[in-house]
């Protein structure tokens, strides 16, 4: 574990003018159980969960301008334009009192990272990152049962490749930072939770 930032940040952004906010970036490959922990640390720490993909496949649903395009990108297993998703975790921000947040398969690539802190204005406190080989992040995915678009082995193909081509630089920035938390993600989900618990317990004394 090598992470140390645990005070709120408060920079020039729109959001951290009106509130401490903490932010803590959970990464992984497609199936690494990045959703199941943020359910988990919702629970145990009372965070907000803001899912990138979550927050784009309700973007589609709404018929929006710009959900036949995002569509298509996940289809394919692409990263959506960062202004797109960015405006997207804004509005969430925005909407809610807490200002503890996760923010869930985000950054997927340094774009992502580097408009996040243009337009929020802000940085994570923590970055999580769930570390699962190739072989289980697929299976899990077949597995996962939830009639998402991508969740077949073609798409999940693309996924793993594009998430092994653009994840590394973003996992080194914040290594670099002393903000990331790399976590072991084989096992129960209860017994990944416990090495993400404390985590998160050795930031509640200073919030
Ligand atoms: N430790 C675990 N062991 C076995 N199955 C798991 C574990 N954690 C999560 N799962 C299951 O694996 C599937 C993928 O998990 P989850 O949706 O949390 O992954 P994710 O990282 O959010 O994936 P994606 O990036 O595709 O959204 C789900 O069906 C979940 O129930
Ligand atoms: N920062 C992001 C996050 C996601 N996407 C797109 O959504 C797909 C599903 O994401 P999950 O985190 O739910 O697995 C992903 O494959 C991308 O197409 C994105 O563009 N940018
Ligand atoms: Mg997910």
């Amino acid at each position: 574990m090598e992470f140390s930032s645990a005070e709120p940040f408060k920079g020039e952004g729109c959001l951290s003018k009106e509130k401490n906010l903490y932010i803590t970036f959970v990464l992984g490959g497609p199936g690494s159980g990045k959703g199941t922990q943020c359910a988990k640390i919702v629970e145990n720490f009372g965070y907000t969960h803001l899912s990138a993909g979550e927050l784009l496949r309700q973007e589609i649903a709404s018929n929006s301008e710009d959900g036949v395009m995002i569509l298509d990108m996940i289809k394919e297993g692409k990263i959506v334009p960062s202004e797109v998703t960015v405006k997207l975790i804004q509005k969430g921000m925005e909407s809610c009192d807490n200002g503890k947040f996760l923010i869930d398969g985000f950054p997927r690539n340094e774009e992502n990272r580097t408009a996040f802190e243009q337009i929020i204005g802000a940085e994570p406190n923590i970055v999580l990152f769930f570390d699962c080989p190739e072989e289980e992040m697929i299976k899990r995915v077949l597995n996962r049962n939830e009639g998402r678009v991508d969740d077949n082995i073609e798409t999940i193909r693309k996924r793993l490749k594009v998430f092994a081509a653009s994840h590394y630089p973003v996992i080194d920035y914040y290594s670099k930072k002393g903000k990331l938390c790399k976590i072991d993600a084989i096992g129960t989900e209860d017994e990944i939770f416990e090495r993400v618990r404390p985590v998160f317990a050795a930031c509640e004394g200073v919030q």
